[in-house]
């Protein structure tokens, strides 16, 4: 697998100054977001973060994954650690089918119905790149900030060990509380 790596830069921004890396990998490309004292950490915090562009850039209120963003950043830049921007849209089914998706959930289905009925899994995420960079970034003990077990299995069957698990919970408003119960009753979200 060809990985292109950036250098590691400064970016400082609302939450605190951080350092990034980015990593590119069959025409996705990645963010490494630490913490500056992230090297001297033997044991970082770690949050694993899917893209979402419509809740991490445009404020959308049908998912959690903004407010979890902000949370992570906030909680990394005071306690040490890292986020990967995983960029793997909408479970990795990209923009354009998610929001297909969204115009299913309109009409009534939830997010896994939606995906299934557009021929998808109804996750198709894959994390040999997440190995990559918390390989890169000599990172083989951590605590992740999740609410998602199966997150959890496929870290640790990258020979990763997690020693904790951080809750990673948000509010529920009206338009992500269906979203949210599907999350806790098919995936098994801790929420
Ligand atoms: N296909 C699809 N993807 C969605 C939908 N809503 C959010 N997403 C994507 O779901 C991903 C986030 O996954 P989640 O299931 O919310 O959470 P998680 O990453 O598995 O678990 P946590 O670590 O607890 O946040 C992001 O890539 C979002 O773009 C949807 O309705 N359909
Ligand atoms: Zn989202």
């Amino acid at each position: 697998m060809e990985i292109e790596q950036s250098n590691i830069a400064n970016l400082p921004t609302k939450y605190g100054k951080f350092k990034i890396k980015a990593y590119k990998q069959n025409n996705q490309e990645h963010l490494a977001i630490m913490s500056e004292n992230f090297e001297s950490l033997k044991e970082p915090y770690v949050r694993i973060h899917s893209e979402c562009l419509t809740g991490d850039a445009l404020g959308s209120l049908k998912c959690d994954c903004g407010n979890q963003l902000n949370l992570a950043l906030q909680f990394i830049n005071q306690n040490g650690g890292l986020v990967i921007y995983h960029r793997q849209e909408g479970r990795n089914i990209g923009l354009l089918n998610k929001v297909n998706a969204y115009a299913l959930q309109d009409k009534g289905r939830n997010t896994v119905e939606a995906n299934l009925e557009l021929g998808f899994k109804d996750d198709e995420r894959e994390y040999s790149i997440v190995k990559y960079i918390l390989e890169d970034l000599k990172v083989d003990k951590l605590k992740l900030i999740t609410n998602n077990p199966k997150k959890i299995k496929y870290i640790e069957s990258l020979g990763i060990k997690i020693t904790q698990r951080i809750p990673a919970i948000t509010k529920k408003n009206i338009y992500n509380e269906n979203y949210l119960n599907t999350k806790k009753e098919y995936f098994g979200h801790y929420l």
